[in-house]
Order: structure tokens, then C-alpha cells, then sequence
């Protein structure tokens, strides 16, 4: 603990921000809401897992009532052993019934539980599937997975066990009280007279044990997110040395969660005792005044002994009420989340009547169009551009200058905030987003490389391609050599992120992916930077293939790939300083020479 503190400090690294609250009030249009989730099992699952749970409730109450007052006060009373068989027989028959509705009211609520979960989880992936750009970049990758994970699986408990044991346990003590009260109305108030009190106590005690539990749970996440953090960046953490800081800190967190966890059990180790001697109290109140009221024959000995049961069977459902209450609270704070995700909205919507591209040809114009990631900073100043169908463009300029942001506005990535963006005459606003994107590649500096084989991560933009062409688009960017020198050329697996490959060799792969793919506009945004010279100038001859006839979009620092475009963008701060071909920029004299006059002197200073 002390180690975590002055790293902490210092460092202002690993840094988690506490889980939102843990649960939340209750709120009766969000329970309606997520009980909408039940809506499609209302004729088939439910009603069976209802009439089981109603099963074995009546045969709960009816075993203690029948023993106390027909077995002890009737037969055994009046020594009647035909009545006694029966009732034994009877009692057996219920028993088996009781067995029966059991087991099907935990299959059909377990799958019940399930079969909302998967809908939920569903539901929620596609949507945040279709979501847009900007929700992504206001949120990390691991704050999306906890939702679709953990607080869905938080609801999990609540559908499978919770509706139903919540309806079971308030049946069985509104039968109970009623039984209780028919039989004897003063022993029943003596008794359930401490009731109140008790509930108050206990309400109180779980309280407290609830929000030990909540701060073990935030601790724990918290352990989640180091670890994570730790393990995807542990390569970073070895070559700077930072494992001693990176363990003192997991120590700090590790005992964090040792002495959270210490303090809950500790305070949960009170509730069942507490239980324990509230049925004491009960079993004294029941024995005093009850035994008193057998001698003097306000009541039959069946009586005592029926109350005596119920007194034990009481506490249960109470506890258990409790319970389903804490996961009602938890799963409101967990579906407050679940639900914000699904009511967000794509930024980039499609029109209802919105058009497809009929054969596309590829010419971008940019009318006055301004853009901003945020309001407060513009990315793009009412830039006007064109890009002639079948032409490279170079876009060159200075980090953040708004390279990027031109290719993520022809993707439709983002719309802009004035001007607009067409393709081929369409303003990309009136176009289905499917279309558009079915006719563009993108291949990015640090490009994504899937689970699965190299083959079929070549053929990710068009699954029906078949080997040959798989073969043939690796070969015309001259990836196939690397792949056949792998374990097992193009079925060779792949890790997530393909980690067994070169940064270059990623490079290969994703080249050969848009070239199969044989989009109408390819963007290539950093694309030849992880490539060393020597095989850029392989991959020259494979480029120029891969650009014929489209039109691209080229956004590189490196010379040798910009010199070739048939038009070169000077950007800079989101405006336009130069257009035009090398050598008419290079006549200009103006920032793109420069550029290359610097690029030139650092070559000269190696
Ligand atoms: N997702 C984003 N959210 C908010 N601002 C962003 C986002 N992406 C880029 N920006 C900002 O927009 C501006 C333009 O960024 P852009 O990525 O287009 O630059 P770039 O020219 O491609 O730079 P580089 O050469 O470094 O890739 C920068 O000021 C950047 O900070």
C-alpha cells in the first residue's frame, strides 16, 4: 500500500476512474423497459415456469398444514391409522409433485434467464456496431466491453433467478401470514409482532453489507483494468524497466482488494447469526405464550407444531427478498448503462429514401466544407476540392494539418458541418452508406489483421473470392513470397492483431485485401510508412497496379510515393495552401518545396 501511493503521485499513470454507482434507485420505467425483454417468452417459457413455481409453493404450505392439523390433530388424536396412511401417501404424492414442479421451474427460469441475456448482449453488440466514429472516440474499447459484458451478465442473475423467486417468496409469506392468522390471530400477532423490527434490522445490516460488497467490486475492476493495462503494454514496460513500479502498484491495488473483500465478509458474517437469533426470539415468544395457550386450550398441539414450522420457513423468503432487491438496484444502474448505449444514435444516419451508387466512377469534390471533432476546434476551413475519377492525390502536410480528417469525410466517417461532400455529383448525405463503403478501401499505417488465417483475412472485404484470387491479389503486391515462407502459407493462423507478422508484412497483407476487394476509391493513409525503402521500391511496380484505374487518395510524408501523384494538397491547419503535380509545385517555390528541399537535407545530414 505505502509503495502505490508516491507512484501514484508522481506518475499520474494508471489511472482508473471509479465504476459509475453500482446500483442505482429504483425506477419503474426502466424495469418496464427491461421486463420488455421477457415479452417474447410470455406464451412459451414463462407461463410453465410460473405454473411450476406456483407448484411447488402450494405443496410448501400444504405439508405443514396437513401434518399439524390432520395427521397430529386427527388421526394421531383419535389414533385413526387408515387417515395417518393416507395422509402419508398424500404427502408423498406432493412431495413427488413438489420434485417435478422444482425441476422445471429451475430449467425453464435458467433458460429463460439465458434467452434474454442473448438478446440483450445481441441487440447491444449490433447497435454499437452501427454506431459512428465520434461515439468511439469519446469512449475506450474497455469501457464498451464491460457493458456488453459485465453489465450484461449483471442483469443475468435477475431474469434467471430473481422475477421468479421474487413472486415465489412473496406468495409463500402472504400464505403463511394468511394461515397463521386463520389458525390463531393472537398467537400470530405475538409472534410476527417482532416482524417489523426485525425486517428494519436486517434491511439496515444489508445495507451495509451491500456497499462492502459494491467498493470489493470497484476494487475489483479496478485490478481488471491494471492487469489489462499491464499486460498490453508490457513490452513498453520491460524495455523502459518499470516492472518494480508497474508490481508496486499492482500490490497496492491487489491488497486494495484483499482488505475491501477482508471487510465485507466481515460485515456479512453478522447476517446469519442475526437470523439465527431472530428465529430464537420467535421460537421463545412461540414456546411461552403458546404452551400456555395448549393448557389452556385456546389451541391444539397441531397448531403449535404448524407455527413452529412456519416460524422456520419464514426467514428464508425475507432474506431472499432482500437479495432480489440488491440485484434490482444493481441491475438498474446496469441497464441505465445498457440503455444509454442503445438510445445513442448514429451521427451518420442514413436517409430513408437514401440511393445507391450505380456503377461508380470515383470522382470526390469537396463544395466549401468545413468540419470540427469538437465545436470548439475546426479540423477543416470551407475547403473546396476536386479529385478527377482515376487520378492519385497526395495529400501532404504537417501533423494534425487535416489529412486524415479529408479521407474520414470521403468515407462518410463523419458528415461535415457546412459545405458538402459528393461523389460522382451525389452528395454523400443522400447516398446509402453501404454503397459507398462497398466501392472504398481503406489501408491505414497501423493496419488490423484478424483471428483467423492469412487467407481469409485477405478476402475480409469480399468473402466470396476464391483462393485463386486470393493467391493472385497477394502476388500482384508482392505479399506472396513472406506467406508462403510462413508455417503454413495462407492457412497459416493468425493471432488477434497479428503479432507473428511485421509491421511491413501487415502492410503486404492489407494492400493485397484492398486490391481484392477492388474498390472504386482507395484510400491510403500512411500505408507505405512501416515498409523499408528496399521494398517500397519492390512494392513501387505493385502499387501503380494497385491504383490503376481508381481513384486514390494518397496520405504520405515520404517523397518518393508523393512525387508520382497526378495532383499533390498542401495542407495546412484544415486549409489548402498548394495544388498541383510535383513539378508545378516544385516551379512554385512555396511550402511544397520546402518540404521536399527539407526532406532532401535531412537525407543529406544522415
Ligand atoms: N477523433 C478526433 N477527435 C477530436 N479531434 C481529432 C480527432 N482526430 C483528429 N483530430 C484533430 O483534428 C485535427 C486534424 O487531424 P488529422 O488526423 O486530420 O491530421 P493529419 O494531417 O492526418 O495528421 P497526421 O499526419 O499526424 O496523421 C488535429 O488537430 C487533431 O488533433
Amino acid at each position: 500500500m505505502e509503495e502505490q501511493q508516491p507512484v501514484n503521485k508522481q506518475l499520474k499513470r494508471f489511472y482508473y476512474p471509479s465504476e459509475q454507482a453500482v446500483e442505482k434507485p429504483f425506477n419503474w420505467l426502466q424495469m418496464t423497459r427491461l421486463l420488455a425483454y421477457v415479452k417474447p417468452y410470455m406464451r412459451s417459457i414463462l407461463p410453465g415456469a410460473m405454473l411450476a413455481m406456483l407448484l411447488s409453493t402450494i405443496v410448501r404450505l400444504a405439508v405443514p398444514t396437513l401434518i399439524s392439523k390432520v395427521a397430529i390433530d386427527i388421526a394421531i388424536r383419535n389414533k385413526d391409522v387408515n387417515l395417518l396412511t393416507y395422509i402419508v401417501i398424500i404427502i408423498s404424492v406432493l412431495y413427488v409433485l413438489s420434485y417435478i414442479g422444482n425441476h422445471f421451474r429451475i430449467k425453464l427460469v435458467n433458460i429463460l434467464g439465458q434467452k434474454v441475456i442473448h438478446d440483450l448482449r445481441k441487440q447491444l453488440f449490433s447497435h454499437v456496431q452501427r454506431l459512428s466514429h465520434n461515439f468511439f472516440d469519446k469512449r475506450s474499447a474497455g469501457s464498451i466491453l464491460v457493458r456488453i459484458l459485465n453489465d450484461v451478465n449483471s442483469l443475468q442473475e435477475l431474469f434467471t433467478n430473481g422475477i421468479i423467486n421474487l413472486l415465489m417468496d412473496v406468495i409463500t409469506l402472504l400464505g403463511i401470514i394468511a394461515i397463521l392468522f386463520y389458525f390463531s390471530p393472537q398467537l400470530a400477532i405475538a409472534i410476527l409482532v417482532i416482524l417489523p423490527i426485525m425486517f428494519y434490522i436486517s434491511t439496515a445490516l444489508r445495507k451495509k453489507i451491500r456497499r462492502s460488497w459494491q467498493d470489493v467490486r470497484i476494487q475489483k475492476s479496478k485490478l481488471n483494468s491494471h492487469l489489462n493495462e499491464s499486460l498490453q503494454g508490457i513490452r513498453i514496460t520491460q524495455s523502459f524497466s518499470q516492472e518494480k513500479e508497474n508490481s508496486a502498484f499492482f500490490d497496492g491495488v491487489n491488497t486494495d482488494n484483499f482488505e475491501k473483500e477482508r471487510l465485507a465478509m466481515k460485515k456479512s458474517a453478522y447476517f446469519g447469526p442475526f437470523v439465527e437469533m431472530s428465529n430464537a426470539i420467535g421460537t421463545v415468544i412461540l414456546i411461552s405464550l403458546g404452551s400456555h395457550m395448549i393448557i389452556s386450550g385456546t389451541i391444539d398441539i397441531g397448531d403449535f407444531v404448524l407455527f413452529a414450522t412456519f416460524l422456520g420457513m419464514f426467514w428464508e423468503p425475507i432474506s431472499r427478498l432482500g437479495q432480489v432487491y440488491n440485484q434490482l438496484l444493481v441491475a438498474m444502474a446496469s441497464s441505465e448503462r445498457i440503455f444509454e448505449f442503445l438510445d445513442e444514435q448514429p451521427n451518420v444516419e442514413e436517409k430513408p429514401d437514401a440511393k445507391s451508387f450505380e456503377d461508380m466512377k470515383g470522382r470526390i469534390e469537396f463544395d466549401r466544407v468545413q468540419f470540427a471533432y469538437d465545436s470548439d476546434r475546426i479540423a477543416l476551413h470551407e475547403i473546396s476540392l476536386e479529385m478527377k475519377a482515376g487520378q492519385t492525390v497526395a495529400l501532404v502536410g504537417h501533423t494534425g494539418s487535416g489529412k486524415s480528417t479529408i479521407a474520414n469525410l470521403i468515407s462518410r466517417f463523419y458528415d461535415p458541418t457546412k459545405g458538402q461532400v459528393k461523389i460522382d455529383g451525389h452528395d454523400l448525405r443522400d447516398m446509402k452508406l453501404n454503397s459507398l463503403r462497398n466501392n472504398i478501401s481503406v489501408v491505414l499505417q497501423d493496419t488490423f489483421i484478424f483471428s483467423g488465417s492469412i487467407k481469409d483475412n485477405i478476402r475480409f472485404g469480399r468473402p466470396e473470392a476464391t483462393d485463386e484470387e486470393v493467391i493472385e491479389a497477394a502476388k500482384v503486391v508482392g505479399a506472396h513470397d513472406f506467406i508462403l515462407r510462413l508455417a503454413n502459407g495462407y492457412e497459416t493462423e493468425v493471432e488477434e492483431r497479428g503479432s507473428i507478422l511485421s509491421a511491413g508484412e501487415r502492410q503486404l497483407l492489407s494492400f493485397a485485401r484492398a486490391l481484392l476487394a477492388d474498390p472504386r476509391i482507395l484510400i491510403l493513409d500512411e500505408a507505405t510508412a512501416s515498409i523499408d525503402t528496399e521494398t517500397e521500391m519492390k512494392i513501387q511496380h505493385a502499387l501503380r497496379k494497385l491504383l490503376e484505374g481508381r481513384t486514390a487518395i494518397m496520405i504520405a510524408h515520404r517523397l518518393s510515393t508523393i512525387r508520382e501523384a497526378d495532383q499533390i494538397i498542401v495542407l495546412e491547419h484544415g486549409k489548402i495552401l498548394e495544388q498541383g503535380n510535383h513539378d508545378e509545385l516544385m516551379n512554385k517555390q512555396g511550402e511544397y518545396f520546402q518540404l521536399v528541399k527539407s526532406q532532401f537535407e535531412m537525407l543529406d545530414a544522415l
